[in-house]
Order: C-alpha cells, then structure tokens, then sequence
C-alpha cells in the first residue's frame, strides 16, 4: 500500500493546529533520506506535470506531497484544485490564511500552550475533535451559507475560512502525519476452450471443496518472514489485540466509477462547494439569473431565507419508513451484478489485463491512456501505462507492483461489475484475501511466455487459487495471458490449459466451473472483442468479457440474519461525518434502522444507504455499500467490524473449531487468524483429529500430532481477544507471513 492510502486517516484540525507554513522544522529534522528523495523527486515532477507557467513555491509542493505521502497525482490536483479556487474567489489563498482564518481561537489556544508537551495537546485535540466534529462540519456548512448569503450582494464573497472548511469537508485540506498510525477513523480524501467446447459455467460442491483440496501436492509456500516493507505497510505486526485491518482499498472503495477519469480534479470544484451547500440546505435552490433592477431588492429576500436556512443536525435520529425490503428488492427488479478478484502470480498481466478491459470498454479515455503511457515512460515503465488505470500508488507505479485490493466498477448491458485486482506478490497476500472475501468469482491470470508460466506455478498461481477455493469461491476464468509473446502458439495453451485444469480440479473445483481463454492484455486480443492477429485465429471462442457476462448470480442469503463486514470507515462528506463501506454478507437493511456494532456492542442508526454509488432506501445480502451513520461516535467503529441487527447479534467468541485444510505443517503454534480484510493474532491450540478428505468424518487413532501439508483435519483456535466470527465463517490462518491453512469455523 502506498503511504499516502495511511492519510486517510489523519485528522484536519490537528494538522491546521500545527501548521505554521511550511514543513515543521522537527518534521524535516525526521525526514530519512529516502523521503527527502521522494520530496525531491516528487517536486519535480509535480513541476513538470504542472508546467513553468504554475504559481507555486517549493515549499508548498513538498508540504503538500508531504501530506499526501508523496502522491504525486493527488499533489497536483490538490495545487490546481486551491489554483481554480483562488482563480475563482479572486482571493489570494494560502494554508497561513486557510489556519488564521479556520481557527483563531486555536491559534490562540495555541499561543498559550507549551509545544513541548505536544503528545498532550495531541491527544487533548483528539478528543475535543471527536467530540466536536458533527458540530464542526455543520458549522463549516453554516459559514459558507452565511457567506453564500451574503455574496449574493455581489459585494462579498465567501472568505478563505469558509474554503477552507468546505476544503477540509471535502478532504482537500491537509492532515497530521501523526494519527495516521492505528487510527481506526478516517478522513475521506476519501473468459477457455472454444465456445462449442466450452463447459458452462455452474456450481460446485462446496462441502468436498476441502476435501478434495486434501488429495493435493502443495507446493510449499516460499518461508521467511515478510519484507520490512510490507510489515510495516500490512500492520503485522502481532500482539494487536483485536482484529488489525489489511491497508484499505484507496478511496471510498464501492462509489468511485472510475478512478483514472476522476484523477483530473478529485476535489470539488468551486460550484460544487456552492452547489452542495445549496443542495444541503433546505429547499434551497441555485438562484435564477436576476435584472440588475431588482438585484437588491431579491438579494435581501434571499438573505431573509438563508437566514431561516440550517443544516440538519446530522446526528438527528432519521426515521425508518418500515419497509418490507425483502419485497421492495423483489419488486425493483436490479441488474445482476458481481464482484470479481483477478489473482495470480506477480507480473502475470492482471492489472494490464483489466486496465485492457476497462480501456476496450471505453471506461477509461485514451486521454488518460496516453497521459499514464507518457508518464510511466519517464519512469522507464512505458509498458505499464495500462495496469496504471488500477495501480493508482506511487510506490506500485514506481515499483511496477501491485500492492492493495485496486477496486473498480464498469458496467455492460447485462451486469454491474465490481474489480477487485488483487496484488500477486507474496509479501500481500493478505491484501488478496481480502479482495477474496468478497467475490463472487475468480479470473486467474496466467503469464503464457516463456519461463512466465514455469514460475508463476512455484510462486503464487497455485496459493491464490487454494486460497479463493477455501474462501468458497466456485467459478474460476482462467485467462492465459502474453500469448503475443508466444506468437499466439496454441500448443503453449494447449500445454498450460491442461495442467491448470489439472491442478484447479484436484483443488476441488468442478470443470465445468472453469472457463480458459488465451488472451493478451497488453496487445489486446480476446480481452473485450476477438484478437485480431492471424496467428490467434485457432481460437474460435468467447472473448473474456463475454465469459464475465456468463456469470449466474447464485442465490444471496437475503433471509439470513444482517451482517455486514466494514470494509473501511471514513468521513463520506458535509453531511456525513462518519460512514461504512463493505459488502452485506447477509440480510437486509434500511435507512433509519438501527445497528450493533460487534465486537465492541455499541449501537448505530443508519442516516443514508448507497449502492453502487446511488441513494437507496435499503439494501440486500450481496450488493456494495456505503452506509451514512448516525448516533454513534466514530472511535467505536473499526475496519473489520461486523454489524448485525440488535435482535440477531453475532457473538464474540475467543476459541473456535476449525475444519482445515493444512497448506503447510501443522502443529500448536501461533498464528494470525484472517478474516477479509482484517486479521488477529490466536493460537492453534489442539489438534483434534484428522478428518477423510472425501467424507469429513474424523478418523480413527491417536489424536495427531502434526497435521501434513494437504490433509483435512479439525483444530482448536484461540484467539487472543474475543472476535465477532460464527459458524460457516472462513477463516485463513498464516504464520510468519505464510500461508498454513484455511477452514470453515464448526
Ligand atoms: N507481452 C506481454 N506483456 C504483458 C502483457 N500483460 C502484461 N504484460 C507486462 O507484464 C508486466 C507486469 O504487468 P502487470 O499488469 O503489472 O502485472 P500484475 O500481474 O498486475 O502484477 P502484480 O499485480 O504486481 O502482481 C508489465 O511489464 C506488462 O507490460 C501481455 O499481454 N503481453
């Protein structure tokens, strides 16, 4: 994960607090030499992204790719974002005038406070933020309308301090570096053989999954612990003592359409400031044009109703309409919809592949295209220009890696697509389970060239695919990629076709649930239309998207009990100053209808529901949401959290059962238990016994004292602190950043 996805969880106050126009002398005295490279390296290039003729200081550049973590991208569209502001408002802006104005009785609380005691100012303005933060955005709203009010004198326009403030609602402002370490909320910134030979795509048995699974050679997972790096950019750290959270999905994860498209400007324009706040208010609406005769006269009566005008308390308890959503859900007939992972080996093409798709599909400009394929050349990675569209990280497209869950929508006819392009080197692994944990389907990308293939099989082709079967997933589209490196050779995916099916049906996949294309996501054959090369001709079958669009949606577990596992936690706007993203597992919900928060038992009431980035009423078993709470104070929501209906609860448990399948040996010992995108540490506490692959019925004899790679087995699992997990949950257990095993809780 990129450092700048950790800002997101900073706080705007505590960094206005400490701001005093430039980089804190102690914070460059920090910098290691490798930042102030990447200071150096990234002002140049917002230099040149931003052209001779841009009005700005270093200082500013490095503060504010500072604040971003060294994201260029995001540098540059906060810079020209406060440039369209300040062109607009004719005003002069700069983060001196943004503090001065947003917070003089903090510059004043300031003055009097000894800087030395920082860690307790910190912490004092921690809690008094907390506390004050509904407060404060329905403040910041007010000042604009006041402002908004008065500039329609045409002599007065909002001042920098309500820009300031509609800057900070909309996570345009800058935050401290300091909260970002384990601070739970967050500030939003933010395809197979031919057609006729083809098997349909259908369901599997999901009890001998596990089972089969056991008949396997598993290639051992390589051993050693994770890099530095990934341990401190995964957090895994052990001894947390509850679930820590994998690095989220940058950016509001389930309402971004296209995330290469919104690059250009992310923050709001100046007419969505004056928009939102007019929107936000009651009955307003955006004045018509008006004669210069009775301007005056229509100003005052607008002054007289802006007056009148206030934001709702965002805390007010919203009213459930009782709907019945079981019916309402029936009766709305939706478009399927699915989210798929996209795993494999590292380097395998996958993010080409869907950075191909998306652009063949026209979700992507070629604008864009053309602007990442400059801007990777200077880095030396022009051929990464594609996988650019999801790898949004500076270090993923410095380093040419993937390292989150890259999280896309794109829509066809028929069905509503949600990418999760899941990171395929084994140092984030954890970062594909959670992508995983939420998918319907698999597409498993193959690297086709040239010794491509041979190792991708010892590396983590073999793992991800264990892993997505033991996570229940049944479909598998197997893309076997770079075919033009191999002249489109039908042998070479004749050869691969056949041990991939081998492989994925001793894994407990059932063949007709695996579909095969050979396809190339860089040259762009068979991805969205047919390939073109005379050498692919022999391939007389559906292009990859048409065998996504084969998708059956299986049966969600609507009348089941709400869960919804958070899969991120963060300002969602003016109006929403704390909102969940995830996926319901099962169940219903609505707005107004109030929540548990497992593990920690607090309640919430849900204030606004979207899907797919839309307003909805309510929501089912299987849909992408983000829900707008209120009634509850944000340090009791993490990401990893389950909410559940206060009548169904789930329970916190500290021991489970575990039907395992072992990926490595077995013994009691300690382990992280991993579950979507969170994890904790536990111990394999007992052996119970061994399990026949086939039946699931425990097996005669001594209690076992190791379990072997590839055998099923029932173990005891303690976890440090009590973890909202119930039976049928799937959990992955790893070790020193390994892969040991994955079950189903008994
Ligand atoms: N010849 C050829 N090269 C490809 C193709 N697809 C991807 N590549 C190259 O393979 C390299 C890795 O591509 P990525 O898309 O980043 O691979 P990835 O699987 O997403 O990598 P990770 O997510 O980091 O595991 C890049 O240099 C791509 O240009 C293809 O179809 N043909």
């Amino acid at each position: 994960m990129s450092r700048h996805k950790l800002v997101k969880n900073l706080d705007l106050d505590e960094v206005l607090d400490d701001y005093d126009g430039g980089l804190d002398e102690d914070v460059d005295e920090e910098l290691a030499p490798e930042d102030r490279e990447h200071l150096r390296r990234g002002t140049e290039e917002v230099r040149q992204t931003l052209g001779a003729d841009f009005n700005t200081s270093n200082r500013e550049i490095e503060d504010t790719l500072y604040y971003y973590y060294y994201d260029v991208p995001k540098t540059v569209n906060y810079l020209l974002s406060k440039w369209s502001i300040q062109r607009y408002f004719r005003a002069p802006l700069t983060w001196k005038d943004q503090k001065a104005n947003t917070g003089s009785k903090k510059s004043k609380k300031k003055a009097t406070e000894p800087k030395a005691d920082g860690k307790a100012q910190t912490a004092a303005r921690k809690k008094e933020n907390r506390k004050s933060q509904n407060e404060e955005t329905a403040t910041s709203s007010g000042s604009l309308l006041e402002s908004l009010a008065a500039g329609s004198t045409k002599t007065h326009h909002p001042g920098p301090a309500s820009i300031a403030k509609s800057q900070e609602a909309e996570g345009l402002g800058r935050s401290s570096k300091k909260q970002a370490k384990g601070q739970p909320y967050q500030e939003s910134q933010g395809r197979p053989t031919p057609a006729s030979s083809r098997p349909a795509l259908g369901e599997g048995s999901e009890e001998s999954a596990v089972s089969q699974l056991g008949d396997l050679k598993i290639q051992p997972a390589p051993t050693g612990s994770p890099s530095g790096f990934a341990t401190a950019i995964l957090g895994l750290e052990k001894n947390r003592p509850c679930f820590s959270r994998t690095p989220a999905v940058p950016g509001m994860p389930f309402t971004i359409q296209n995330v290469a498209n919104s690059k250009a400007f992310t923050g709001p324009s100046p007419d969505d400031v004056v928009l939102k706040a007019q929107s936000s208010s009651k009955g307003a609406k955006p004045a018509p044009k008006k004669s210069e005769k009775n301007a005056e006269e229509e100003s005052e009566h607008l002054n007289g109703h802006l007056k009148t005008l206030s934001i709702g308390d965002e805390n007010a308890k919203p009213k459930s309409k009782l709907l019945n959503v079981t019916a309402e859900h029936a009766k709305a007939k939706l478009k399927k919809s699915a989210n798929f992972v996209v795993i494999g080996h590292v380097d395998a093409g996958k993010s080409t592949l869907m950075g191909r798709l998306l652009h063949d599909l026209q979700s992507v400009d070629q604008r864009t295209i053309d602007k990442y394929r400059k801007e990777s050349g200077r880095l030396g990675k022009a051929s990464f220009a594609l996988a650019w569209v999801l790898d949004q990280g500076t270090e993923e497209r410095e380093r040419g890696v993937t390292i989150d869950i890259a999280n896309f929508q794109f829509e066809t006819e028929t069905t509503k697509f949600t990418i999760l392009d899941a990171p395929g080197h084994q140092d984030f692994v954890p970062n594909m389970i959670a992508g995983a944990s939420q998918a319907d389907f698999a597409i498993l990308v193959i690297d086709a060239s040239t010794g491509g293939f041979e190792s991708g099989l010892k590396g983590q082709t073999k793992e991800h695919a264990l892993l997505v079967r033991s996570m229940g997933v049944q479909r598998v589209i197997v893309a076997i990629n770079k075919l033009d490196a191999v002249q489109w050779s039908q042998d070479r995916f004749d050869e691969i076709s056949q041990q991939i099916l081998a492989f994925l049906t001793t894994a407990g996949f059932m063949p007709k649930n695996l579909a095969f294309v050979p396809c190339s996501g860089l040259a762009g054959g068979n991805v969205v239309h047919k390939a073109t090369d005379s050498l692919a001709s022999w391939y007389t079958g559906e292009p990859l998207l048409s065998l996504l669009e084969d998708y059956e949606p299986t049966e969600r577990a609507i009348e089941k009990p709400l869960r919804l596992t958070t899969d991120d936690v963060f300002r969602g706007g003016v109006q929403n100053s704390l909102s969940v993203s995830g996926r319901l597992d099962a169940g219903t919900l609505q707005t107004g209808e109030s929540l548990l928060i497992a593990p920690v038992s607090h309640t919430a009431t849900i204030k606004g529901i979207e899907v797919n980035a839309e307003p909805f009423d309510w929501a089912v078993a299987g849909q992408n949401v983000i829900l707008h709470l209120a009634d509850v104070d944000p340090k009791h929501l993490r990401p990893g959290d389950v909410l559940c209906s206060p009548s169904s609860p789930i329970q916190s448990i500290k021991s489970f059962a575990v039907k395992l399948l072992a990926f490595e040996h077995i013994m009691p010992m300690h382990c992280e238990v991993h579950r979507g995108r969170t994890h904790a540490p536990g111990k394999i506490a007992k052996l119970t016994a061994l399990l026949d692959k086939g039946s699931g019925a425990r097996l005669k004899g001594k209690k076992p004292r190791l379990i072997q790679p590839g055998s099923v087995a029932e173990v005891l699992v303690e976890m440090e602190e009590a973890q909202p997990l119930e039976t049928g949950n799937r959990v992955i257990l790893r070790e020193g950043g390994v892969t040991i095993g994955a079950g189903l809780i008994k």
